[in-house]
C-alpha cells in the first residue's frame, strides 16, 4: 500500500470496504445465503436446499425479493461494466489483485447518498457540466429562428475590396445543441448503495447472518482468538501447547503458510449462533419464499460467495476466526478444532470478517497503540457492547495493540497481501461477526477494482489533456491513481515545499495563490476546478512547489494523485502540461505592464490610420518624447459595442490579448477608456495585412503559404494549449511585422474555454466558419483547425473554398463538405491532403484535434523539411520581406478617410469598469 504524505496535509491511506455497491450487494447476498445455510443446518439437510419452503411471513418474502432484485441489478451492472471494460482491463485487474491498494476505494464512500440502488447513467462530470453550463456560456442561446443570422460588418462599406462579412450573433435564449449536450450517452454506470443497510446488518436483533463468537461477559473464562498472527512472532507460550492437529484435520491445514498461488481458502470457519437461531430461521424463510426464478439467479450469483457460520466453540476456549501459521497455545482454539463435527475444511489462511460500509484507516492501528488508553475506554463500554457487535482485542507479538468494537473490518491484510496474519484478534466479549472467504473477498475486490478502474479511466477520458491518450495509457494511469480528499481551507500544496506528486481535480474547486518575493501576502492567481490539474511544475523543475493550492469548496475537494514516476512516463510530455501555467510569460507580461504603467492616453500622438475595424479605427501612435518606436492604438466606440452586444467579447479580447505572450500574436500593452471609447495600445505591425499582400499577388505559392500557415500553427499552438479558441482566422487578421513574420490580431471572438467544454456563440466570418458552428452543435478549438484548412486554400488560390454569393449560400456550401470542392491544379497533393484533413466535417477527426495534438499538423507531409525551430527562433527567412522604412512608415496600409460619422454618444453605464 502506498501511503503518501503531502506538505501541510497528512493523507491517510485507508481501507474501506463499505464503499462500493457491488460490495454491499454481495454482502447482502451472503446474508441471504447465510440464512439459507443456517436453515439447512437447522433442518439438518446435508446440502443447500433449493426447495422453497412455506415458512416465514410475507414481509420476509418481500424483503427477500427486494434484496435479490437489488443484488441481481448489481450483478447486471457489474456485468455491463465488465463488458464495457476491455479484456485487458480485467486481466490487469486480476494481475493486480494481490497488490490491490485498499485506500483507493475510499472515494466511493461519498456516493452512498441514496437509500436505493441507483444505476446512474450520467457521470458526475456531465451533471456538473449541466449544472454549470448556463454560467459558463456567457451568451444567450439561439432559438431556431435566429440561428445563422449574422450581423453585417459595419465597416464593409468602407472596405470595399474586402469580400467578407463578419458575424456575431447574440445567441438566443434556447439552444438546441445545449439541450442535446445535457443528455450525453452514459459513459459509465455507477451504483449507489442504500445507506440504511448497515444498520440492518448491525442490529443484533436483525436477522443478519452474524458469525457469533462467544462468549458473553458473564461466562467468560477466557477470551477467544479470532485471528492470530504467526506464532514465531509471539512470546514463548507460558502454557503447554495443545496437542498437534491430526494430519488432514482442519487445524492441521489451518496454519499452513500461505503460498502465493493460493487464491482462495477452503472453508474452515464455523458458525455458532447460540442466540440467533430464531433470526436465522426467519431469514431462511425469506429466501425460501423467494420465487424460483429469483432464487435461481441468486444461487447462481452466489457461487463462490460463502459466509460461514462459526460453530460452537468450547466455553473455555477463545474462538479463532483466523490465525497465523503457528503452534497453538492452549489459550487459542483453532476454529477448525471446534468440537462441532460439522465444521468445514480449514487451510489456515484465516478468513476475514468485513463489515460493509466501514472504513478502517490501516495506519491508525499504530496511532492507537501510541496514544494508548483505548483499552480503558473500550473496557468501559464493554458490557454495553456485548449484546450488539462485541469487542475484540488486537495484539501483536503478545503485546496489546488496540480494542476494536462495532463496525470494523478485520483480517483483510493477510488476504490482500497474501501474507501471514499480521496480528492476533481475540474476542473479549461475545462477538457477532460477518465472514467472507478469501475467494469471495478477492472477487469482490477485483470487481470493485474493475469498477473503480473503469470510473477513473472514463473520468480521465473526459479531461481534455488526457482525452487523446491511448486507452492502455489511461488504464495505466487509472491503476496508479490515489484519490485524496481535502477540507475547505486545506493547503493541498504549499509553495516552497518539496513535491513529488501530480494532481487532477475530480471534484470541487481550489484556489491558486503565489507569495510574492517582496511581500508575505499571497496573491490570488486563479481558480481551478474539476478536470484541471496542478503540481506539474515541481515535477518538471527542482522539486519545489511554485504556488499554493488551497481547497476552496465548502464541501471539500477530491483529487486524483499520480506519482512522479507515472507522471514522467505517461504525462509530462503533453503539451498542455508544459504550458498551461506559464510563469515566464506571466513575468514578462508583468514587466510590460510595469513599463507602460505611467503612460496615459494624453501622452499618445496620432501619426496615421492603419485600419478600420468594426467599432472604430486603429491609429499608428507614438508616445510623446519617444520617437524610437510606435504603437497601434485601437479605438472602439462604446455605444456601438453596446448596440451590437459585444461587451463580453471585448472584455474577453482584452483579457486574452493582455495575457498572451507569443511572438505570433500581437501584444497588447495597455488599455484606456473614456466616456466614448475603449482603447487598446498594441505593438504595431507595419508590414501590413496579409490580406493586402494576397490581394496584390492573387495567390501564394506552396512555400509562401507554408510559412504563413506555420506562423498561424504556432499561434494556435500557444492559444490552444491554454484552451483558448480564436474563431476569426482570415488573412485580414494576419499582420506582417517589419521582418515579414505573421502575427494574429483581433481577438474579438477569442474565448477561453472551460476545461472540456464547448461554446455555442455563433460568430466568425462566413467563409471560415466550421459546420458545427453553422449547425449550432457547440464548438471548441477544433473549429480553428477547420479555418486553418480554409486559410491554406485561400492563400494558395486567392479565394476561400466555400464561397457563396451571400452568407446563407456560403453555409450551404460549407455543409456539403470539403469533398464537394474542386481543388485547383496549383494545390499540390500534399497540400490538398492536409486541407482535407483539417476540413473534416467531424470536428473530432480533424488533424490537430487528435491524439498528437497540433504536432500532427507540424508533422504532416506538406511540412516535410520545414524548419520549425528556425521559425520559432525567428532565424528562418520569411518569403516576403515588407518594406518598412521607419517606425512611422504606413506605406503598407491603405489610406482611410476621416470617420464621417463623427464622435459617438457618451456611455457611462459602467459595463466597462474592468476594461
Ligand atoms: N497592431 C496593429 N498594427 C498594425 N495594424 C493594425 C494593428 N491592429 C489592427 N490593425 C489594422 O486595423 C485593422 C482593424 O483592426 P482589428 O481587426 O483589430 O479591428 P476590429 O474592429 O476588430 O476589426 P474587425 O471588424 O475586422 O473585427 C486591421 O485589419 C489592421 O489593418
Ligand atoms: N497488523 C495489524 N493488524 C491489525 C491491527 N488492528 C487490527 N488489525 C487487523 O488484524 C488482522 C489480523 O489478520 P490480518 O493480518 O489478515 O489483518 C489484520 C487487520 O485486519 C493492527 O494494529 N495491526
Ligand atoms: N507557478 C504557478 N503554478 C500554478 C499557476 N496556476 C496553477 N499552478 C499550479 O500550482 C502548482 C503548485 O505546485 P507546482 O509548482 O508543482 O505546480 C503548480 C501548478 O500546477 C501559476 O500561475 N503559476
Amino acid at each position: 500500500m502506498k501511503i503518501k504524505h503531502y506538505p501541510g496535509k497528512a493523507v491517510d491511506a485507508s481501507l474501506s470496504l463499505d464503499n462500493d455497491s457491488a460490495m454491499s450487494a454481495l454482502y447482502e447476498a451472503n446474508w441471504l445465503q447465510a440464512h439459507h445455510q443456517h436453515h439447512r443446518a437447522q433442518t439438518t439437510q446435508p446440502t443447500l436446499s433449493r426447495q422453497p419452503s412455506n415458512a416465514g411471513s410475507s414481509s420476509f418474502l418481500l424483503d427477500g425479493i427486494s434484496a435479490l432484485s437489488k443484488y441481481q441489478m448489481t450483478l447486471e451492472n457489474i456485468r455491463r461494466l465488465e463488458q464495457q471494460a476491455q479484456d485487458k482491463r480485467i486481466v490487469s485487474a486480476i494481475k493486480e489483485l494481490n497488490g490491490y491498494r485498499p485506500s483507493a476505494l475510499q472515494h466511493h464512500q461519498q456516493q452512498q447518498l441514496d437509500n436505493g440502488w441507483v444505476a446512474e447513467e450520467e457521470t458526475e462530470a456531465e451533471e456538473q457540466q449541466l449544472r454549470e453550463k448556463p454560467k459558463t456560456d456567457n451568451a444567450p442561446t439561439p432559438s431556431a429562428a435566429n440561428v445563422n443570422h449574422y450581423v453585417v460588418d459595419p465597416t464593409e462599406r468602407q472596405r470595399l475590396p474586402r469580400p467578407r462579412q463578419q458575424l456575431s450573433v447574440k445567441p438566443p435564449s434556447l439552444r438546441r445543441s445545449q439541450t442535446m449536450l445535457q443528455h450525453p450517452p452514459p459513459s459509465y454506470v455507477t451504483l449507489r448503495a442504500p445507506k440504511s443497510k448497515p444498520a440492518q446488518h448491525n442490529s443484533s436483533n436483525s436477522s443478519s447472518a452474524y458469525s457469533t463468537f462467544s462468549s458473553a461477559a458473564e461466562d467468560r473464562p477466557a477470551e477467544r482468538v479470532i485471528c492470530q498472527q504467526p506464532l514465531r512472532l509471539l512470546q514463548p507460550p507460558t502454557e503447554p501447547p495443545p496437542p498437534p492437529p491430526t494430519a488432514g484435520s482442519k487445524a492441521a491445514r489451518a496454519f499452513k503458510p500461505l503460498s502465493r498461488s493460493q487464491t482462495s481458502v477452503q472453508r474452515y470457519a464455523t458458525i455458532r449462533m447460540p442466540n440467533h437461531s430464531a433470526s436465522f430461521c426467519r431469514t431462511t424463510a425469506r429466501a425460501a419464499e423467494t420465487p424460483d426464478i429469483r432464487r435461481h439467479s441468486l444461487e447462481q450469483a452466489l457461487q463462490g460467495l460463502q459466509l460461514e457460520e462459526q460453530l460452537p466453540v468450547p466455553a473455555a476456549a477463545e474462538p479463532v476466526v483466523s490465525r497465523q501459521p503457528e503452534r497453538q497455545t492452549s489459550r487459542h482454539i483453532s476454529p477448525g478444532s471446534s468440537s462441532n463435527g460439522s465444521a468445514k475444511d480449514l487451510n489456515g489462511e484465516g478468513f476475514c470478517i468485513p463489515r460493509p460500509r466501514l472504513i478502517v484507516p490501516v495506519h491508525t492501528y499504530a496511532r492507537r497503540r501510541r496514544t494508548g488508553n483505548l483499552k480503558e475506554q473500550s473496557g468501559k463500554a464493554q458490557d454495553e457492547d456485548v449484546t450488539s457487535d462485541g469487542r475484540v482485542e488486537v495484539s501483536r507479538e503478545g503485546k496489546y495493540l488496540s480494542t476494536l468494537s462495532g463496525a470494523k473490518v478485520l483480517g483483510e491484510l493477510a488476504i490482500l497481501y497474501n501474507c501471514q496474519r499480521t496480528a492476533t484478534i481475540t474476542a473479549i466479549t461475545e462477538c457477532n461477526l460477518w465472514a467472507i472467504e478469501r475467494q469471495c473477498f478477492q472477487t469482490i475486490m477485483m470487481r470493485t477494482g474493475l469498477i473503480r478502474q473503469a470510473e477513473y479511466t472514463d473520468f480521465l477520458k473526459s479531461v481534455p489533456i488526457f482525452k487523446d491518450l491511448a486507452e492502455d495509457t489511461l488504464i495505466k494511469i487509472s491503476d496508479v491513481l490515489e484519490e485524496t480528499h481535502y477540507q475547505r481551507g486545506d493547503y493541498i500544496v504549499r509553495q516552497g515545499a518539496r513535491g513529488d506528486t501530480f494532481f487532477i481535480i475530480s471534484k470541487g474547486k481550489v484556489r491558486v495563490t503565489i507569495k510574492q518575493q517582496d511581500t508575505q501576502e499571497e496573491k490570488f492567481i486563479r481558480m481551478l476546478g474539476k478536470g484541471d490539474f496542478f503540481g506539474e511544475k515541481a515535477l518538471q523543475g527542482d522539486d519545489l512547489r511554485t504556488a499554493n493550492i488551497i481547497c476552496e469548496s465548502p464541501e471539500g475537494v477530491s483529487c486524483l494523485v499520480i506519482d512522479r514516476e507515472t507522471f514522467n512516463q505517461l504525462i509530462s510530455s503533453l503539451d498542455e502540461i508544459k504550458h498551461r501555467y506559464d510563469d515566464e510569460g506571466a513575468m514578462e507580461r508583468r514587466k510590460i505592464n510595469e513599463e507602460f504603467r505611467d503612460i496615459n492616453l494624453t501622452d499618445l500622438r496620432v501619426i496615421a490610420t492603419l485600419g478600420v475595424g468594426g467599432f472604430g479605427r486603429v491609429e499608428l501612435v507614438q508616445v510623446n518624447g519617444d520617437n524610437s518606436r510606435s504603437f497601434a492604438l485601437k479605438q472602439m466606440k462604446k455605444s456601438q459595442i453596446v448596440e451590437t452586444r459585444q461587451q463580453q467579447h471585448i472584455m474577453s479580447e482584452k483579457e486574452i490579448m493582455g495575457e498572451a505572450n507569443c511572438q505570433f500574436i500581437v501584444k497588447l500593452f495597455k488599455t484606456f477608456k473614456d466616456k466614448k471609447y475603449l482603447y487598446m495600445l498594441m505593438e504595431s505591425c507595419l508590414g501590413g495585412e496579409l490580406w493586402t499582400i494576397l490581394r496584390d499577388k492573387g495567390n501564394f505559392d506552396d512555400a509562401t503559404t507554408r510559412f504563413y500557415t506555420a506562423c498561424v500553427v504556432e499561434a494556435f499552438d500557444y492559444l490552444h494549449s491554454r484552451n483558448i479558441i480564436y474563431r476569426d482566422l482570415k488573412p485580414e487578421n494576419l499582420l506582417l511585422d517589419e521582418k515579414g513574420y505573421v502575427k494574429l490580431v483581433d481577438f474579438g471572438f477569442a474565448k477561453k474555454l472551460q476545461t472540456g467544454r464547448k461554446t455555442w456563440t455563433f460568430c466568425g466570418t462566413p467563409e471560415y466558419v466550421a459546420p458545427e458552428v453553422i449547425l449550432n452543435r457547440g464548438h471548441d478549438i477544433s473549429a480553428d483547425y477547420w479555418s486553418l484548412g480554409v486559410l491554406m486554400f485561400e492563400l494558395l488560390t486567392g479565394t476561400p473554398p466555400f464561397t457563396g454569393s451571400d452568407p446563407m449560400r456560403t453555409y450551404n456550401i460549407i455543409l456539403k463538405g470539403i469533398d464537394a470542392i474542386e481543388f485547383p491544379r496549383n494545390i499540390t497533393r500534399n497540400a490538398s491532403n492536409l486541407i482535407k484533413k483539417l476540413c473534416r466535417d467531424n470536428p473530432a477527426e480533424r488533424l490537430g484535434y487528435q491524439r498528437g495534438g497540433i504536432s500532427e499538423i507540424q508533422k504532416h507531409k506538406w511540412f516535410d523539411g520545414f524548419y520549425w525551430w528556425g521559425l520559432q527562433n525567428r532565424s528562418l527567412e520569411p518569403p516576403i520581406k515588407p518594406s518598412v522604412k521607419s517606425v512611422v512608415d504606413t506605406a503598407n496600409f491603405d489610406d482611410y478617410p476621416p470617420d464621417p460619422e463623427g464622435p459617438p454618444p457618451d456611455d457611462v453605464s459602467g459595463w466597462d469598469k474592468d476594461f
